[in-house]
């Protein structure tokens, strides 16, 4: 088994909760409150800021010349690509910058972050995956489920559901495996847990945005 169908297998049960979520079963029908995804819109172009930053960051730390621009295309893409849908959302909804972040979004990035800089690069490539992962699989389950006419997410879904985003998840998913098989068995663990770790901040973005959670 790779390094990637272990750590997929292991977090199963958090990926079944999160297709199981309210924002994303209400996103895919088109009746989520717009409030809800104007609250999760600006906190993730704040994320894209800083996700961006560290896909640099392990672009620059990583070793072989290939996974190196790769992790440098993948930044300018969150920079710069991603970023465009949510300003044209954020123009939608007349709001005129992004805020600040809020408690799920600032511990997902500020993760993202340290593990980058600070934990070696394969633990760093790992804690980035599901990012790339969850999402195309949830783009994927509700660009298969039954399309809403006129659904105001559309944009959004087309995003996460394409063949174009399809190439950057697998060439991701590779390099994963290619770092896992290279490296230790106790680095191979510390991997597996940032990319479980990742993945429950992924369902806590979901989840803040729905609730709206701010600080207190
Ligand atoms: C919380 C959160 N997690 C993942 C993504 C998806 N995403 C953001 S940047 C990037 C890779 C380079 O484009 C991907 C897949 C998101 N938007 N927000």
């Amino acid at each position: 088994m790779t390094w990637t169908e272990h750590a997929w297998q292991a977090i199963a049960p958090i990926y079944k909760r999160i297709i199981e979520m309210p924002f994303l079963a209400e996103l895919s029908k088109g009746t989520l409150a717009q409030e809800r995804f104007q609250f999760y819109i600006m906190q993730d172009s704040g994320y894209l800021e800083h996700f961006g930053k560290a896909l640099a960051l392990l672009g620059a730390r990583a070793a072989a010349t290939e996974d190196a621009l790769a992790f440098m295309r993948f930044a300018e893409n969150a920079l710069v690509v991603e970023s465009l849908l949510h300003e044209s959302y954020l123009k939608d909804f007349g709001i005129p910058d992004k805020g600040t972040l809020e408690p799920a979004c600032h511990h997902y990035v500020h993760f993202l972050k340290s593990t980058a800089a600070l934990d070696a690069v394969e633990i760093g490539m790992a804690a980035v995956l599901p990012c790339f992962w969850i999402y195309k699989a949830v783009g994927d389950h509700i660009s298969k489920s039954p399309q809403a006419p006129a659904n105001p997410y559309q944009k959004w879904i087309d995003t996460y559901g394409g063949e174009e985003f399809g190439i950057a998840v697998r060439q991701a998913i590779a390099i994963c495996d290619r770092a896992a098989s290279a490296t230790t068995e106790q680095t191979r663990a510390a991997m597996t847990k940032a990319f479980i770790t990742a993945s429950r901040l992924e369902y806590d973005f979901w989840d803040g945005a729905y609730q709206l959670r701010m600080w207190k």
